[in-house]
């Protein structure tokens, strides 16, 4: 159980943290790898398509005119290393939005999560997500769950693109800066992973860990962060204005 603890903001991880690792590993991997090719092939007027392929091109040391086949291999084996490159992400996410919204795919979450995050909302603290999963990918995911649509719990969205890497302490100081620039005392991040949290603890943020058992990062060492194994034995009250 954490201390009580006082703040404006929830800003929540996903993967790990609302769904099981597994949930985006296999589900959402798996959706996405056999169509990434087609995907490509099939939008070429798409800017955020040609944008993408255009920076793992460059990242990966390809040709500019490198066959979509090669753009495959290389977005395959990043996903094996689960390398979370932003262009990466955002062909996902365009692929998990169409999933989405054809109801091929349904997010599935913790069962303490959703609760808890009406909860919050209910005793007037604002909720945002950060998260590696493009903005588009993650709008869809809340669209379709096992819960209904969630996408009206959520204020603001984040990912690796309109904040930055997510270890790294100016990524949160450009969502608080992008929240309004409240006092980072009133932010609380939770995750799954340690390194996120010490991002977000030298902004000055409040952190709580995810130990969530069976996860990938369940027996971590979370140092000074209060660490939990469920949203239950999370307290957050709303700082006064
Ligand atoms: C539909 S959102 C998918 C989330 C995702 O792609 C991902 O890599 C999750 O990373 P996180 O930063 O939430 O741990
Ligand atoms: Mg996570």
């Amino acid at each position: 159980m954490t201390d009580t603890l006082t703040a404006r903001w929830v800003v929540v991880d996903i993967e790990g943290t609302l769904t099981a690792t597994s949930q985006v590993h296999v589900v959402l991997y798996d959706y996405a790898r056999p169509r990434l090719g087609p995907w490509i092939d099939e939008h070429p007027d798409d800017d955020r398509v040609t944008a993408a392929v255009a920076e793992i091109k460059e990242d990966a040391g390809l040709a500019a005119d490198a066959s979509t086949e090669d753009v495959v291999s290389v977005l395959h084996s990043w996903m094996d290393a689960d390398r979370k490159a932003s262009p990466l992400k955002a062909l996902q996410g365009l692929i998990w939005e169409h999933g989405y919204t054809h109801r091929e795919l349904i997010s599935t979450y913790f069962p303490d999560v959703v609760p808890q995050l009406r909860a919050w909302k209910t005793a007037g603290l604002d909720l945002a997500v950060f998260s590696s999963g493009s903005v588009a990918g993650q709008i869809a995911s809340f669209s379709h769950t096992t819960e209904g649509d969630l996408r009206e719990l959520f204020d603001h969205h984040f990912d690796t693109v309109n904040a930055g890497p997510k270890r790294v302490p100016t990524s949160y100081a450009a969502i608080r800066a992008a929240l309004g620039s409240p006092d980072p005392a009133h932010l609380v991040f939770l995750s799954d992973v340690p390194a996120e949290l010490d991002g977000a603890a030298a902004d000055g943020w409040h952190t709580v860990g995810l130990a969530r058992p069976g996860e990938p990062f369940a027996d971590a060492d979370f140092g000074a962060h209060p660490v939990v194994t469920t949203f239950d034995d999370v307290t957050i009250e709303r700082a006064d204005d």
